[in-house]
C-alpha cells in the first residue's frame, strides 16, 4: 500500500532507525483474530475454532477468520476482532455486579468482551453516537447473549447529565485517525493529513471531559485508540493528566512484543510510561495505544444512585406474558418489566431514569405484544440454553440453513401447537411456532441469508 509522503516522514522523525521496520509493516497482510464466547453454556460446534493459535493476552482469544455465514457465528459463538484491539476489554477489567459504560461502542466488540467478563451481571451502558451504527451494536450484543446492557444512541454530552457520577469503569474506545486501520482499509490512509490526528485530539478531548462526569470517585477509566499518533495518545493522557489532577495512570501489564508509553512524545511524564503501545511490528496486530487512569476516591462526593423504575404492566399484557412464560420457560422470572410501544424489555436492576434519552434496546428484548398474544424474540433465544425451555426441536444442519433463509420447516411428527426454541448443533437459534406439523418462520427478516 501507498502511505502518505508526510505520514512516512512524520515517523520516521519520531522513530528514528525504527520507522523502518514500522513503515514496512504497512506492507505486510493484515490480521484476524476472533473471541469464543464464554456465556453460552456449550463450545463451538466446529472444533478447527479451538485449534487456531491461541493470542497470550486475552481469554478465548485466537488468531485467524470466522465464516460470518456459519452456526457458531450467528448464534453468537464467536466475535471476529482484530488482535491488539482485544487487550483493550483485558485492561479494564470489568467485575461482576460493576456499572460499566463504553461510550463509543459500535460495533461492538469491547462491549462484547466486557459483557463476559461481567457474567451478564450489573450494568453495562453501552453507547452509540451514529443511529446506523448503534442498530449493528445491538444486533451483535443481541446475538453475544448480552442480558444486562443498556444501549444508547447519544452524544457523549448528552449522555453525561443523566449518569452524574455513576459509573465504576468507563472505557473511551476512541474515534481517532485510524493509522492502524491503514493494511485492513488502505482508503483510511487517503483520508489521513498532517493536520488530522490534531482534529482528532479536539474531539477526543470533549468526549473525555464528558466521560469524566460520569466516573465516580475511584472509578477507573480506560482511553484507547487505533492510531499510532502522539497527539492522540501520549498527548491527550498528558492533558487529561493536567485538567483532572485527582487522576493518576495506572500501570497496565506489558507481554512480550507490547512496548510502554513514550514521555517524550509528550510532556515528559515518566508515569506516561504506564500506558501501553501494540505496534504492528512488534506484536502480531495491527495496532493500538492503551491508557488506565484511576479517580481519587473521595469521602464527600458519592457514586449517584439510580431512580428506581416502577413498572407494571397492563393487566392483558402480564396475562398474555405469563401465559407465555408458563408454557415455555417455567423455571425462568424477568423483573423490572418495561414497554417501548408493544416491545417489552427486562431493565438492568440498576438502570436510570431513561427519559429523554435515545435509547436503543432498555436492557434484554423478551418480546412483542401482538392481538391476543405474545411473540418471543430472536434475543431472548439466544440468551437461553436447552435446559431453560419446556419445549426445544433439534434441527439438522440442512434445516437450520432453511430457516435462517426464511423458509418454514416441515415436521415428520405431530407435535402440539406453540412456542419451541431451534436448536442446531446444541446451539440456541431462534423460537419457531409449531401449527398443523410445520414450523413457521421467526427468524429476523434483516438477518436471513
Ligand atoms: C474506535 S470506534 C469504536 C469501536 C468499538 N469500541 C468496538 O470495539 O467495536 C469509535 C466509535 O466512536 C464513534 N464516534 C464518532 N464520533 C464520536 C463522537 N463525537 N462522540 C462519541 N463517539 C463518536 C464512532 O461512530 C465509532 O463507532
Amino acid at each position: 500500500m501507498e502511505l502518505p509522503t508526510e505520514f512516512i516522514q512524520k515517523y520516521q522523525q519520531l522513530l528514528g532507525s525504527e520507522s523502518t521496520d514500522f513503515l514496512a509493516s504497512f506492507q505486510q497482510p493484515s490480521l484476524n483474530g476472533y473471541r469464543i464466547n464464554p456465556l453460552k453454556q456449550d463450545s463451538v460446534s466446529d472444533p478447527n475454532y479451538l485449534n487456531n493459535e491461541k493470542i497470550d493476552y486475552v481469554d478465548n482469544g485466537f488468531f485467524g477468520s470466522v465464516n460470518g455465514k456459519s452456526i457458531d457465528h450467528t448464534a453468537g459463538y464467536l466475535y471476529s476482532q482484530e488482535p491488539s484491539a482485544m487487550y483493550v476489554g483485558e485492561v479494564v477489567d470489568p467485575q461482576p455486579n460493576e456499572r460499566v459504560l463504553d461510550l463509543c461502542a459500535a460495533p461492538g466488540g469491547k462491549s462484547t468482551q466486557l459483557v463476559a467478563k461481567m457474567n451478564n451481571t450489573g450494568l453495562l451502558v453501552s453507547n452509540e453516537i451514529f443511529r446506523k451504527r448503534a442498530n449493528i451494536l445491538a444486533e451483535n450484543l443481541e446475538r453475544w447473549g448480552a442480558k444486562n446492557t443498556l444501549i444508547t444512541n447519544a452524544s457523549p454530552d448528552k449522555l453525561a447529565p443523566k449518569f452524574p457520577t455513576f459509573f465504576d469503569r468507563i472505557l473511551v474506545d476512541a474515534p481517532c485517525s485510524g493509522e492502524g486501520m491503514f493494511r485492513k482499509d488502505p482508503a483510511a490512509a487517503d483520508y489521513w493529513n498532517l493536520d488530522y490526528p490534531e482534529e482528532c485530539a479536539n474531539r477526543q478531548r470533549k468526549i473525555l471531559a464528558s466521560a469524566m462526569q460520569m466516573l465516580r470517585p475511584g472509578g477507573t477509566l480506560v482511553y484507547s485508540t487505533c492510531t499510532f499518533a502522539p497527539e492522540e495518545d501520549e498527548q491527550i493522557i498528558a492533558w487529561l493528566l493536567e485538567k483532572y489532577p485527582d487522576l493518576s495512570l495506572e500501570p497496565i501489564k506489558k507481554y512480550a512484543g507490547m512496548d510502554s508509553g513514550m514521555p517524550q512524545w509528550a510532556d515528559n511524564n515518566p508515569d506516561l510510561t504506564k500506558t501501553v503501545r501494540l505496534f504492528p511490528h512488534h506484536i502480531k496486530g495491527e495496532g493500538h495505544f492503551i491508557a488506565k487512569l484511576k479517580l481519587a476516591p473521595s469521602d464527600t462526593d458519592k457514586q449517584s444512585q439510580p431512580i428506581q423504575q416502577t413498572t407494571t404492566l397492563p393487566k392483558d399484557q402480564m396475562a398474555l406474558f405469563n401465559e407465555f412464560m408458563t408454557e415455555t420457560l417455567p423455571q425462568l422470572h424477568f423483573t423490572n418489566l418495561i414497554t417501548f410501544g408493544d416491545q417489552l424489555y427486562t431493565l438492568p436492576a440498576d438502570t436510570p431514569d431513561l427519559n429523554h434519552l435515545s435509547v436503543i434496546r432498555p436492557g434484554l428484548h423478551l418480546g412483542t405484544f401482538k392481538k391476543r398474544r405474545f411473540e418471543p424474540s430472536f434475543a431472548l433465544a439466544l440468551t437461553l440454553s436447552a435446559a431453560d425451555v419446556k419445549n426445544k426441536i433439534e434441527i439438522t444442519e440442512a434445516q437450520w440453513r432453511a430457516y435462517v433463509h426464511g423458509d418454514t420447516l416441515s415436521l415428520q411428527h405431530q407435535l402440539a401447537k406453540g412456542w419451541y426454541l431451534l436448536l442446531c448443533a446444541g446451539h440456541s437459534i431462534c423460537f419457531g411456532k409449531v401449527v398443523n406439523q410445520t414450523v413457521k418462520n421467526f427468524y429476523p427478516k434483516g438477518l436471513r441469508f
